[in-house]
């Protein structure tokens, strides 16, 4: 059975971030994941995670000016400064929650440029040799140009190859499925095929992008999938809900309380 993290970034949107951690655990999630908790000290995370007796599942290193359109920095030439200090920044949090794994965006850039993609090699590898230390995966997300113009990231053949051609240990694919199914589809196939490497999954409605609970994908089965192929890492539930976050988890109702 699929082990499920609340997104705190979309869900729960009804209390103040820090008040998520309990609001998720209320309805029965065991674990949260969040795009950016910068804006609040690192301690305070930690103790509303472990206050509410949840599992940090994920969270993305500082992307930049996000107000400002800024993706991250990773395929970025002439920012590697800045990446560098993206990864200090994150650590303490990742400290504090006791994270596994943290997301590295690659940010606005054109896929066809030679010195972006050289950029991405090298960003890429230099986060996961920063992190593996403290025991942490970094995970590389491709993401849909539709939500994202610009994005260099939007093709998983191109992360696969990439994390099948760098093999280190502890970068991982951050298998979104609702990006997945926008950009190419056949999105079992893709996940038989890129599973040795998926290091973390997220979930929502296509095209909505709400509760996983109807439209394009047939979630149930999707779930059965990822038991069938022995998946044992975590689905984040990163949907915005369609009303208040709790009278959309008819869904959920079976996996409530799963441990991770
Ligand atoms: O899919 C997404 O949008 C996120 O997982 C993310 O990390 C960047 O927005
Ligand atoms: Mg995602």
């Amino acid at each position: 059975m699929p082990r499920f993290a609340a997104n705190l970034t979309m869900m729960f949107n009804e209390v103040p971030f820090l008040d998520r951690f309990e609001a998720a655990a209320k309805a029965g999630f065991t674990a949260v994941e969040f795009l950016f908790p910068y804006d609040h000290p690192a301690e305070e995370v930690g103790k509303r995670l472990k206050a509410a007796g949840l599992t940090q599942a994920l969270f993305n290193l500082p992307p930049g000016d996000w107000n400002a359109g800024e993706k991250g920095f990773a395929a970025l030439p002439d920012r590697f400064a800045d990446l560098q200090q993206s990864l200090k920044t994150a650590l303490p949090y990742a400290q504090a929650t006791g994270v596994k794994r943290v997301h590295l965006m690659a940010g606005i850039a054109d896929r066809g440029d030679r010195r972006a993609v050289e950029a991405f090699y090298k960003s890429v590898a230099n986060a996961a040799e920063f992190f593996a230390p403290h025991d942490l995966d970094v995970v590389i997300e491709p993401i849909n140009p539709r939500n994202v113009p610009g994005y260099f990231l939007n093709d998983f053949n191109f992360a696969y190859d990439l994390i099948s051609e760098l093999k280190i240990p502890n970068l991982k694919l951050q298998f979104d499925i609702y990006h997945c199914q926008i950009i190419h589809g056949d999105v079992t196939m893709r996940l038989r095929e890129m599973m040795p490497i998926i290091g973390h999954i997220q979930i929502a409605s296509i095209p909505s992008r709400n509760e996983p609970d109807g439209e394009e994908l047939n979630y149930p089965f999707l779930f059965g999938e990822l038991d069938r192929l022995g998946y044992g890492g975590f689905v984040g539930c990163e949907y915005n809900p369609r009303g208040k976050t709790t009278d959309g988890l008819a869904w959920f109702k079976p996996y409530a309380g799963v441990k991770p």
